[in-house]
């Protein structure tokens, strides 16, 4: 099987690293395309084996799967460029650009005169986060006119670069802010920790080396135990104890509101 990855930048050239020290395809079944030499070259330093171009149109020719990894204001640009030699009868299309909905890709996909104004493109959006470098991103997926068959493929390519589950289009926004941007949100807390950390008296490095570790243990302790963060919370909380005063005090600063209001603004 073959995959033509349109925009090797921070997420397509991630998802070729990722798909290439997988089982589902070797380093010279993708093909990555870029703007710039120089982007093509960080490529060929991740593997000498993948196929680079700058040639999108002859890259989607042979492709099995043809992944859009553009920003979004120039997925309709590039599709419009790739149409022609695109095969929808079989092609599966996935976009991983955030925003961009099937109706515009279908849209895009499908303004044709040509025969293949009749058959419907199969379409997935994805929607990654920056951890699918180290193949440790939470995926969505959302599925346009595509079989089981297609559905069960794209969810073990992303199980491959992390944890994926397939949700309704409705979901991918607020999925997008939970996960994709809720990487940020959660960088940042670890930043304002390590700041924190340096006022109580560790040096920069100790701090980030004590705050990482923290944050994996809490982590850990989710996924093992299958708990609820306020049990694990409770465990923590003596009564009368130092954590209960830090906790209300991160409250009274508006802790748990901010997070939800930066949600809510990332739709
Ligand atoms: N960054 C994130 O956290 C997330 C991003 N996304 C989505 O992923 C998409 C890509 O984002 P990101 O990787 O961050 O962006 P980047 O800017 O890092 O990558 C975009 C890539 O597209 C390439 N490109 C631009 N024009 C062309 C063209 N005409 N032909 C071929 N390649 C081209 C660029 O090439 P060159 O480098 O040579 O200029 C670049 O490598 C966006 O749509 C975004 O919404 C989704 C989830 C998370
Ligand atoms: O900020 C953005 O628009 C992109 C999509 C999700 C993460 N980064």
């Amino acid at each position: 099987m073959k995959i033509t990855i349109i925009g090797s930048g921070n997420m397509g050239g991630a998802i070729a690293k990722g798909l290439s020290q997988g089982s589902i395809f070797q380093a010279n079944d993708i093909t990555c395309t870029a703007q710039t030499d120089e982007t093509l070259e960080k490529m060929r330093h991740i593997n000498e084996a993948f196929n680079l171009t700058h040639d999108n149109i002859n890259a989607v020719r042979e492709a099995d799967i043809v992944v859009i990894a553009v920003k979004p204001w120039r997925v309709q640009s590039i599709i419009e460029e790739i149409r022609p030699a695109l095969q929808f009868d079989k092609q599966i299309i996935v976009s991983i650009a955030a925003g961009v909905t099937f109706e515009q890709l279908n849209g895009f996909l499908t303004k044709t005169t040509t025969s293949k104004a009749h058959v419907n493109p199969v379409i997935f959006r994805v929607m990654p986060n920056t951890a699918i470098e180290v193949k440790s991103s939470m995926t969505f997926i959302s599925a346009y006119n595509a079989s089981q068959e297609q559905i069960d493929l794209l969810i073990s390519i992303f199980n491959e670069l992390g944890n994926a589950i397939l949700i309704e289009e409705r979901l991918m926004e607020a999925g997008t802010a939970l996960a994709s941007s809720g990487i940020a949100f959660a960088l940042r807390y670890i930043r304002a920790a390590i700041e924190g950390g340096v006022e109580l008296g560790f040096y920069p490095k100790q701090a980030q080396e004590i705050v990482v570790h923290t944050v994996k243990g809490a982590i850990d302790l989710l996924l093992e135990n299958k708990s609820n963060p306020e049990a694990e919370i409770d465990k923590v909380t003596t009564p009368g104890g130092i954590t209960i005063k830090g906790l209300n005090e991160m409250e009274l600063s508006g802790f748990t509101s901010a997070v939800i209001r930066g949600l809510k603004a990332s739709r």
